[in-house]
């Protein structure tokens, strides 16, 4: 015999009598197995003995669906108790509540419940009925007496326990059964791990089949399994709370209807939806290999000549026989398997519409599905609503009603051309967009994603961006202003920096313009090896125009030079009021004799010029000082100071002349 271990997930009792009668009776041993019946001890988890090897099987209850969602290689093996023993027991209601039926858990509302956490049925119960976070949630005590003194007002608690306590102490305890809410959960479920079904598969059918062939016995002799229990196992329950299991249990096991140990896909799948109505599941787990098949696999033909012989000789009649019924066997179990594949997926369809439902219920964008209608030459017209969600209704300001199957020109009035369009193009190339648009209408804004889920349709997401777009504007007009101002800034500056090397009477470069651009031109002309000419000049007896005509009567007279220097410039001539009376003109790239000539024909067109004031015409003369890069001076100071020492050669000479700088040649002693 090989020995095996079964992992029970509560104490000794009733609920377990199955394997006791499997053993007793001789079942395991028939099969090859020397069960240890192991009671359950804090701390022990059945789920994680079993696929962790300690254990090969184990009693657990619906919530091996949660393991398996979780990775565990659990597999169950056979569901025993077809409904969940867990309830909640409230109070007993008086008559009138019991006329009040529709009351039903919200009379719980804000009242103390004890609840085992592992009661999954209740709390799926209480989340179905929107119960969650309602009442005040107390530690469970474990104790009947507690709801019979009032001390809370209900309690989760099991049919085959509780229920026996609160029926011997006459406690007519109100029952919320989740089954009545359509929650109906597994009971005990018979398990193994997928290493046992992958590598000891015969094992685990023998012990299956055996387990079920117990539970069989043990229901049909229930007195005889009470015996059992309390001699060989435990004495903790009395013979009475032992026979009241056994009588809840053939309810709980839907004896007369259904077959010991049967589970489906949908039945599990059903499950599974209600955990992640609860929250403990993301989503609904894939149940494929998590439902143990018992069909043995075909088995591998060996030589067994004496068969063979036999068969030879057997009748062809029965050979065909065998053969019929061997396809039909098979065509029914695929059936069978099929049939629960299609009911998975129905039910995991379900399950996800209902998600996708939700969503699109609880979503705040608003999403209408629709189709476009077209004319002869298959133009776009007009739209028709297929759904829409309530974040619609509220955007578009119309009921559901008054929407679906209505034409858009019918029920919007916009008028507005532009969308047709749009959505016309997307639900006829199936390219998806996406517009932000004003609506005139509503004196909204609004962003739509548009995409076609089918030719002809359309979907459109929209979204209201109004106060997006508002300080959308409201920052294209701020970023307007600061451009604005930038370049007003930026002219100011420019205009400043003009001023600050301008003269204001003569519009001319003033001194400071000049000492800069000698420097740089200086050094370039160094640099480029060319000469460059420095010209002095100085307007003769000045004191005497302004003594004479007034000091206005003196700037008109420099005005008008400093015109006459301006319009002889040429391109990179630097002309510039020196100071007072004072002017100075650059001349790079100039041979000596040229720039001469041009200082004569200056000094000569000005003693030429009548400047007119009021009755008077005013006139003077120009005194001119010259100085060369290289031969006078390689550096500003040198240069200007040699103008300077010409143009006072020039004065004290007469005035009237242009001087070329000489260091031979003193200024005239006479002045
Ligand atoms: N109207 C007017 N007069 C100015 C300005 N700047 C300087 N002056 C005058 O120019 C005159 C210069 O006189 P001086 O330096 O004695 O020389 P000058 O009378 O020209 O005699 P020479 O240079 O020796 O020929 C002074 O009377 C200054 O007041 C100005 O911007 N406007």
């Amino acid at each position: 015999l090989e020995k095996v271990t079964l992992q029970l997930n509560g104490y000794h009792q009733f609920q377990y009598a199955g394997y006791y009668a499997a053993l007793e009776q001789g079942y395991y041993s028939e099969a090859g197995l020397d069960v240890a019946i192991v009671e359950f001890k804090m701390g022990i988890d059945p789920v994680i003995d079993v696929y962790s090897g300690k254990a090969e099987f184990g009693v657990s209850n619906s919530s091996l669906l949660l393991a398996r969602a979780a990775n565990k290689p659990v597999v169950a093996l056979a569901a025993i108790g077809q409904h969940s023993a867990n309830v909640l027991f409230g109070q007993p209601r008086g008559k009138e509540q019991k006329e009040q039926k529709e009351q039903g858990m919200q009379a719980l509302t804000g009242k103390r419940i004890m609840l085992d956490t592992q009661a999954d049925s209740v709390l799926a119960l209480l989340a179905n009925e929107g119960m969650a976070g309602q009442f005040v949630e107390l530690t469970h005590s474990y104790d009947p007496q507690d709801l019979i003194k009032g001390k809370v007002d209900a309690m989760s608690g099991s049919l085959l326990n509780e229920l026996y306590f609160f029926e011997r102490a006459k406690f007519p305890a109100h029952i919320y059964a989740p089954r009545d809410a359509g929650i109906d959960f597994y009971g005990d479920v018979l398990f193994t791990s997928e290493h046992m079904v992958s590598g000891e598969g015969d094992k685990v059918r023998a012990f299956r089949a055996a387990s079920l062939r117990g539970w069989q016995y043990a229901m049909a002799h229930q007195s005889e399994m009470v015996d059992l229990i309390r001699n060989k196992y435990a004495q903790r329950l009395d013979r009475d709370h032992l026979l009241f299991q056994g009588r809840q249990m053939q309810a709980l096991m839907d004896l007369d209807s259904t077959e010991i140990g049967n589970q489906t896909a949908a039945r599990w799948l059903a499950i599974g939806a209600a955990y992640l109505g609860m929250g403990k599941l993301e989503q609904v787990p894939s149940i494929d290999g998590f439902i143990f098949d018992p069909t043995p696999p075909p088995k591998k033909a060996g030589p067994d000549y004496k068969l063979l012989a036999l068969i030879a000789a057997g009748a062809l009649l029965i050979v065909l026989f065998l053969l019929v019924t061997f396809r039909l066997t098979r065509a029914q179990f695929a059936l069978r398997i099929e049939k629960q594949r299609q009911e998975a997926l129905q039910e995991q369809l379900r399950a996800n519409e209902e998600r996708y439902r939700g969503l699109f219920i609880s979503m705040d964008n608003g999403f209408a599905l629709n189709e476009i209608i077209c004319d002869n030459d298959g133009k776009p017209i007009d739209y028709r609503f297929i759904e829409v969600n309530p974040a619609f209704e509220k955007v578009s300001g119309m009921p559901r009603e008054k929407l679906i199957g209505k034409r858009a020109k019918e029920v919007l009035q916009s008028g507005d051309d532009d969308w047709l369009e749009q959505f016309g193009s997307v639900a006829l190339t199936g390219q998806p967009k996406r517009y932000e648009k004003f609506s005139q209408k509503t004196c909204r804004w609004f962003a739509t994603d548009s995409y076609s889920p089918a030719p002809g349709k359309f979907a459109v997401v929209t979204q209201e961006i109004t106060e997006r777009k508002q300080m959308e504007i409201a920052l294209t007009k701020a970023n307007i202003e600061l451009r604005d101002k930038y370049e007003e800034i930026s002219r100011l500056q420019e205009k400043l920096r003009e001023q600050a090397v301008r003269d204001p009477l003569t519009g001319l470069h003033n001194r400071r313009y000049l000492d800069e651009t000698l420097q740089r031109e200086l050094a370039r002309a160094k640099r480029e090896s060319y000469t460059l000419c420095v010209i002095l000049i100085d307007l003769d007896f000045f004191k005497k125009v302004n003594d004479t005509y007034g000091h206005l009567a003196g700037d008109e007279v420099l005005k008008a030079f400093a015109r006459l220097l301006h319009d002889h410039a040429r391109a990179g001539d630097v002309a510039c009021r020196y100071g007072g009376e004072e002017f100075m003109l650059m001349l790079p790239k100039m041979p000596t004799e040229t720039a001469i000539e041009r200082a004569n024909v200056l000094r000569e067109k000005f003693a030429a010029t009548k400047v007119p004031f009021g009755e008077a015409e005013i006139s003077t003369t120009l005194s001119i000082g010259i100085a060369i890069f290289p031969q006078h001076g390689g550096n500003p100071d040198e240069l200007t100071n040699n103008a300077d020492q010409a143009l006072y050669v020039a004065k004290s000479e007469g005035r009237n002349r242009a001087i070329v700088f000489d260091p031979g040649r003193p200024p005239a002693i006479h002045g």
